[in-house]
């Protein structure tokens, strides 16, 4: 693949381009038509000194003095533009000639650019009372069209410069206006692609299109920003569920996991106990049965709060499903932990709860504790020991309202 021009080279060629072309047509035809303008104007001239010098000459041609038709033209032709004159007689014959300063270069580049102008020799005739005396030839030496070609090229040259300054200037105004709302929307776009910063608009540009430009993607970037909020809120939401028990908010039985094998290898890892607290409701079916499902779903809303007041800072209280609660216990967390904990629960558990309806409820919790690594060394042990130590409690339960199995103390 070729190399990529960017839009200021483009531009900036173009402008510059265009302008010395123009500048060269333009002064090009100005320097021809000046030229032939020049040309008319030294034949006529030419025409004129020739007539004059016939005029001037005659005498010494009728008196067939040469030498003075000589000094004649000599005195006559100095500095008036004449490369060569030459006075015939009636024969044609030279009858007296005069030569220009000796050619140099600049005198015969003068010349050249005369034969190059087609430059005419200017002839007059001399007559005496109306008879063929002779003729005048006068040959310009050009350096009139000289010094106008030469004037005219520098004042060429100096234009196309000062044209191709005003071109690069006003290349440079153009590219500003053009550009720079380019390259800011370049700078947005790679910014928003790489750092998802969408919250980025590109700033109004001043040439419409331009503006217009920038206003459709700031516009699609206020979508993509509020397309990125939503699917973060609904993340956040699925989240949530997937994590969060529905009704009481608490962790999931699938967090709780996560959470336990967390802290099983914490303990491990820092060779101190952790402990896990198995609770389930005693007879919840009957608070189903008896007050509806909405007192059920009120009883286990308000197990869950009081539960989640009771737990330390760093332990995860969680609703396993149904009617059951468990609590992880960081480490370190000892057996006496442990009871202190479900000694505080079982406390908050027995305050009555009232209902919308006016009924009251007394709550009956059965809770079984399993402590690492004493009960289990690893996650299926120690979930089979706290429901194992919750069950035995359970069969007991007709005795105590709230009781705490401590497996091992048995
Ligand atoms: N209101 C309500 N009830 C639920 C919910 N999830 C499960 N249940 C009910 O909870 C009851 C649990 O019954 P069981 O496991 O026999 O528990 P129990 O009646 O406390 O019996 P024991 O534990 O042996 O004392 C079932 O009737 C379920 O239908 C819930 O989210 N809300």
């Amino acid at each position: 693949m070729g190399r990529s021009s960017s839009l200021r080279g483009v531009v900036r060629r173009a402008h510059l381009g265009m302008a010395l072309m123009a500048m060269a047509l333009a002064g090009s035809l100005l320097l021809l038509a000046g030229l032939v303008a020049l040309r008319v104007h030294l034949e006529n001239n030419l025409q004129l000194m020739a007539r004059s010098v016939a005029y001037t000459v005659e005498a010494a041609v009728v008196f067939k003095d040469a030498e003075e038709a000589g000094q004649a033209l000599a005195r006559m032709l100095a500095r008036e533009g004449v490369a060569r004159a030459v006075v015939r007689d009636a024969e044609g014959a030279v009858f007296a000639q005069w030569q220009g300063a000796a050619p140099g270069l600049r005198a015969r580049t003068g010349q050249a650019l005369a034969r190059l102008a087609l430059l005419a020799p200017a002839v007059a005739h001399i007559r005496y009372e109306g008879a063929p005396m002779g003729t005048v030839e006068l040959r310009g030496d050009g350096q009139a069209l000289l010094n106008f070609v030469l004037t005219g090229l520098v004042a060429l040259l100096a234009c196309t410069a000062v044209s191709g300054a005003v071109g690069l200037l006003l290349a440079r105004r153009m590219l500003r206006d053009m550009v720079t709302p380019l390259q800011a929307l370049a700078q947005v776009a790679r910014a928003v692609r790489r750092e998802r910063a969408t919250g980025l608009r590109v700033p109004p540009a001043r040439l419409a299109e331009l503006r217009e430009l920038g206003d459709d993607f700031n516009a699609l970037l206020g979508e993509l920003e509020d397309r990125e909020a939503l699917l973060q809120q609904k993340n956040a939401e699925l989240q949530q569920r997937a994590l969060h028990d529905s009704l009481t908010g608490l962790p999931n039985r699938a967090s709780f996991e996560q959470h336990l094998q967390a802290a099983i290898a914490r303990a491990r890892g820092a060779g101190q106990a952790m402990a896990l607290l198995f609770i389930d409701c005693d007879r919840f079916k009957q608070v189903n049965d008896t007050h509806g499902h909405a007192a059920g779903d009120a009883l286990l809303i308000e197990v869950a709060r009081r539960l989640q007041a009771q737990v330390r800072a760093g332990d995860v209280a969680a609703r396993l499903g149904g009617d059951e609660f468990a609590v992880v216990m960081a480490p370190p967390a000892t057996q006496a932990d442990a009871q202190a904990l479900a000694g505080r629960v079982a406390a908050a558990m027995r305050e009555p709860l009232v209902l919308e309806s006016g009924g009251v409820l007394r709550p009956q919790m059965s809770a079984g504790v399993a402590v690492f690594p004493q009960q289990g060394g690893d996650m299926e042990s120690l979930l089979h020991s706290a429901d194992a130590a919750m069950y035995e409690v359970k069969a007991r339960r007709g005795r105590r309202t709230t009781d705490v199995y401590e497996r091992a103390q048995r």
